[in-house]
């Protein structure tokens, strides 16, 4: 893994409906990320926050679509910082902020791979789209939209069309498909490990096949939503699903990946410290992101 790390916090709270998650990046600086990562031996730039428009209630909405606007404008500008950041050969960490900054972290990574893997660690697909939404909120669009379907605003966010390949997506924890996203999942051949795979093979096995599966990537991308772990270990966030990927599972997990240096780029989302007990979530994803940069129990 590259030895520079870019922290770049996104308080994003737009792409759905519970205020808090935008304390999000500040409850994971005050969990110690970054003097995690320096003990690791990695130097760490945290370039602060990405600048968000506020909510306008009275700007017009379209209900499928709730805040547009500002949804594009912050993830445009967090495009660039990644782009930015991989060009100074740096390694892009996000923080969230809610999942549909996801479209502008992918966007900024995906300019600098031709086959960008996608490693979506959540409890939901995020893939409904403008039509099959049941919710208008843009967090339950973001891997529909990296992969060329949802509004063209969003989808063509920093030029390139479409961002990712379906058969380079893996999607790791599902417990809540909406029928539309089962559709989509069908449709294009999305390799999905549900919780009922996870429990049959276990994570040990579900990692390994996943890394046989992206090994024609040129780079992976780890796009990490907090709800993918079980509520009881991670209750912080906003769409929690029960019979989540336990602490231990997610840890696993982690140290694989960091084994097979093969992420290139992650963001860590969905953390709400209004909805959480004493910051413990932020300091779970701050474990997590400890493993995946190395750290080990021995
Ligand atoms: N990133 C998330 N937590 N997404 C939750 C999405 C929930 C639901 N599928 C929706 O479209 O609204
Ligand atoms: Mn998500
Ligand atoms: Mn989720």
């Amino acid at each position: 893994m590259k030895k520079n790390i870019s922290l770049i916090g996104v308080p994003m709270d737009l792409g759905q409906t519970r205020r808090g998650v935008d304390m999000g990046p500040s409850a994971i600086r005050y969990a110690d990320v970054t003097k995690e990562l320096m003990q690791l031996g990695y130097t760490v730039e945290d370039l602060g926050d990405i600048e968000i428009s506020r909510f306008e209630p009275s700007l017009e909405q379209e209900e499928n679509l709730k805040n547009l606007v500002q949804v594009t404008d912050a993830c445009s500008l967090l495009a660039t910082k990644v782009d930015a950041a991989i060009q100074d050969n740096s390694f892009p960490l996000v923080l969230g902020g809610d999942h549909s900054i996801a479209i502008g972290t992918i966007a900024g990574v995906a300019k600098h791979y031709e086959n960008l893997g996608v490693i979506w660690f959540d409890a939901h697909g995020d893939l409904n789209t403008p039509e099959t939404t049941p919710s208008g909120n843009i967090h339950g669009m973001s891997l529909a939209i990296n992969l060329g379907h949802g509004h063209p605003l969003l989808t063509k966010i920093h030029h390139k069309y479409p961002k990712i390949k379906p058969e380079h997506v893996v999607i790791i924890g599902a417990r809540s498909l909406d029928e539309g996203e089962r559709v989509f999942i069908k449709e294009h051949g999305i390799k999905v490990y549900t919780m009922h795979e996870i429990d049959r093979l276990g994570m040990s096995r579900v990692i390994d096949e996943t890394m046989a599966y992206l090994k024609h990537t040129d780079g992976v991308h780890l796009s990490l939503d907090l709800d993918g772990l079980e509520p009881h270990d991670a209750p912080g966030v906003g769409t929690p699903v029960p019979g989540g990927i336990t602490y231990r599972e997610g840890h696993l997990a982690m140290e694989m990946l960091a084994a097979s240096r093969m992420v290139t780029s992650a963001e860590f989302v969905e953390v709400n410290p209004i909805l959480d007990e004493r910051n413990r979530t932020a300091v779970v994803a701050v474990g997590l992101i400890a493993s995946l940069f190395g750290q080990k129990i021995l």
